[in-house]
């Protein structure tokens, strides 16, 4: 018995440095092989699937973890021609710095020569520069953990932007610019300079900037529960939670912010991107009209500035896109578009609908004329709005996106409309009060005056 063992013993020794007819290699070489083999297919195997949950958690917070997910072929289409995004602003440059009160000249001056002096120094500390500060790349690049991929709220056409903390605690949102031709740099001082010093709760605030080597960073204030473009079409399930009273108070905010732009700052700024991906919302659904990368500075003497056409596709009014004649009627058209897609939950261009219903404009016109204005409520909102709040609401709609600029009412006077109670029934002309016919049921217009 005991010799058997010590047989098999011998044999099994003798069969693994036995030679193999691979390569002639013995059999304990190739066992050892392909463990050596096995683990690294195994760490490898780690290796990946940490890396796409890493990815998986980066698109999580580009939602900003419980915010819906736009699906954007269909709604972000865009006017993608780079020579219509990055227009020259020459023209504009001259006549707005031409109008700016001595004070702002002083302002951006110093913005200027002090930003070149932050070019010539590789780190450059944090300074008060009186709206904001500067910062240093070096302390953005620890607010945001190195740009990490994790910290990516979102990316837009002039970079992607970085939720950050900075050294005093606060959350922001860092810009990092894309710098290529100088393009950037442009955008970056306008945009500095147009809104450094605006302040308003309806806007998105600009703490501060990194201008460091061919580093262009703009550092605003962190709005934290997404934006309107998610809220109205990402996926929010059966029922939206923008109820009627949010979407209006979310219309009004817009609309407060928008008139200062227009009516509250001298010279006037037009915002000239209005539209609901820029609309950035908090907890309490305020909004905040964000992004004034295309924003303008505007003398007020001039009514308006000739430029290349600029804006999002769907939200341009055909004036401007036709002319190019730039004034802050542009901005209220595409205000109306937008508070058309607040009431509808529909995309301003959408080609996923029948032929009649893709271009929001038009067909929210045919329905308010064939008195189907009840059907243009967005079907996500379990509560519908009174008779008199939905007339008022398309009412202002329409008067936005009227054909002749001159027509339009100016963003002061929207956010009366859509406050006024009375609206359109008591205040407005008896033709205008017809020209809102738009279907409202027999007890209602019986109320009217
Ligand atoms: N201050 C901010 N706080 C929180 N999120 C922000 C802030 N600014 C931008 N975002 C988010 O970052 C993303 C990119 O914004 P960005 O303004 O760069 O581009 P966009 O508006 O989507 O497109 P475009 O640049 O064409 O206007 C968006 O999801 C936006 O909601």
């Amino acid at each position: 018995m005991a010799n058997s063992d010590q047989n098999s013993g011998t044999s099994s020794t003798f069969s693994v440095s036995k030679k193999t007819p691979i390569l002639g290699l013995k059999l304990y070489v190739i066992i050892l092989v392909t463990i050596a083999a096995l683990i690294i297919v195994f760490f490898l195997i780690i290796f990946l699937c940490r890396r796409s949950s890493r990815r998986r958690r980066a698109q999580l917070r580009y939602s900003s973890g419980l915010l819906p997910l736009v699906n954007k072929e269909i709604s972000n289409i865009k006017q993608h021609d780079d020579h219509i995004k990055h227009v020259e602003s020459v023209e504009l440059g001259k006549n707005s710095s031409s109008n700016v009160s001595d004070e702002k000249k002083g302002n951006f001056t110093s913005n200027e020569s002090s930003s070149s002096r932050t070019e010539s120094v590789s780190v450059v500390e944090s300074v008060n520069i009186g709206w904001g500060r500067w910062y240093s790349l070096k302390e953005l690049e620890t607010a945001t953990s190195c740009f990490a991929v994790e910290n990516v709220i979102g990316e837009g056409g002039y970079g992607v932007v970085y939720r950050g903390v900075v050294s005093d605690g606060s959350v922001v949102a860092v810009k990092n610019l894309m710098n290529n031709k100088g393009q950037a740099e442009r955008e970056f001082k306008v945009e500095v300079e147009a809104i450094g010093k605006v302040r308003h709760k309806n806007l998105v605030g600009l703490i501060g900037y990194c201008a460091e080597g061919s580093e262009r960073l703009l550092v605003y204030e962190y709005v934290d529960n997404g934006n309107l473009e998610q809220w109205l079409h990402g996926d929010v399930g059966p029922i939206s939670p923008l109820s009627w009273e949010i979407r209006m108070k979310i219309a009004i905010g817009t609309a407060k912010g928008l008139a200062y732009l227009h009516e509250g700052l001298e010279p006037k700024v037009v915002h000239r991107d209005v539209k609901s991906s820029n609309i950035l919302l908090d907890r309490k659904w305020n909004p905040k009209v964000s992004d004034f990368g295309l924003a303008k500075l505007l003398g007020s003497e001039i009514s308006h500035v000739t430029t290349r056409v600029m804006g999002t596709f769907g939200y341009v009014s055909p004036d401007y896109a036709s002319t190019g004649m730039l004034n802050e009627g542009s901005d209220v058209y595409s205000f109306g578009v937008l508070l058309m897609e607040i009431i509808t939950g529909r995309n301003p261009i959408d080609y996923s609908r029948a032929p009649g219903e893709m271009n929001l404009v038009d067909w929210f016109k045919v329905m308010v004329a064939s008195r189907r204005g009840e059907e243009l409520v967005d079907g996500l909102i379990e509560v519908h709005p009174p008779p008199r709040a939905l007339k008022r609401a398309l009412l202002v709609c329409l008067r936005c996106i009227d054909l002749d600029p001159l027509k339009r009412p100016k963003m002061g006077q929207v956010v009366h409309m859509l406050e006024a109670e009375d609206f359109p029934f008591r205040s407005e002309p008896r033709a205008a009060r017809e020209t809102a016919s738009i279907g409202p049921p027999e007890a209602d217009a019986k109320k009217g005056p």
